[in-house]
């Protein structure tokens, strides 16, 4: 099969966990640059469907194509590699390492690609500075507000550029002012940045920030809709 116009495509892609079937031959196409929330019931699937298609879980069966390219047959090594390089991931807590400073963390990705310390960091301040948070640059993840580490993990997910940015319920853990800020903030920066953004919520006010909705149940995608 050849690959279509989308920056990130399932096709027929199952995973299993033993006798749990937690994504059922699910076909999904990403755009570039667009916006989707994924929205489903409390173990539908949402999250290992996006793990799945960050080339975190391998799936049982079907194929996850990423910038042309079939991700699920690379070796766990050359996925990272692609992730690292091409994608972002934000999670509910954050997922910064404490031991290092915020801008620390947002330099991590820059460094991976190879980028001398002095620019990553200039970079990285930069991100920090367009979410609102460069003032706290050199603190550790214990001495700022849950709001705040998730605009710096914000802000590691888009420093570099990529080309989808995959979060899983990123605003999750905030009060519903601090989600909808961190949450505009992310649409404006992936918009900015170009990339494709890719959120699993639970919330409508999140999800109507976004401009698809894909449901999942059951594993399925049950409906797919341009709000
Ligand atoms: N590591 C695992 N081992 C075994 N079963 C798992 C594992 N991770 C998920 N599952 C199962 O797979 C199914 C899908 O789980 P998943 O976490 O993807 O759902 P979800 O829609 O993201 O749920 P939630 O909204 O509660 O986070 C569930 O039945 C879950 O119990």
């Amino acid at each position: 099969m050849t690959p279509g116009p989308a920056i990130l495509e399932s096709r027929a892609l199952t995973v299993r966990y033993g006798d749990t079937l937690a994504v059922d031959a699910v076909e999904l196409a990403i755009m570039p640059g667009s916006r989707t929330a994924i929205m489903g019931p409390s173990g539908s699937g949402k999250s290992t469907l996006v793990h799945a298609l960050a080339g975190v879980v391998r799936p049982d069966s079907g194929e996850v194509w990423f910038e042309d390219e079939r991700l699920d047959l690379l070796s766990e090594g050359e996925r990272s590699r692609r992730r690292l390089a091409r994608m972002g991931m934000v999670f509910q807590f954050g997922d910064l390492v404490p031991e290092l400073t915020l801008v620390e963390n947002v330099m991590l990705p820059l460094q991976v690609l190879g980028e001398k310390s002095r620019h990553a960091r200039a970079r990285a301040l930069e991100m920090l500075d367009t979410l609102g948070v460069a003032d706290l640059a050199d603190r550790r993840t214990g001495a700022v507000s849950g709001g705040q580490i998730q605009r710096a993990a914000v802000a590691r997910a888009l420093v570099h550029r990529p080309a989808v940015v995959l979060a899983d319920e990123p605003t999750g853990a905030l009060d519903s002012l601090t989600a909808e800020r961190v949450l505009d903030t992310l649409v404006a920066v992936a918009g900015a940045t170009g990339a494709a953004l890719v959120v699993v919520t639970h919330d409508h006010v999140v999800a109507s920030h976004l401009d698809n909705l894909v449901v999942v149940r059951d594993g399925r995608v049950a409906e797919g809709a341009v709000a």
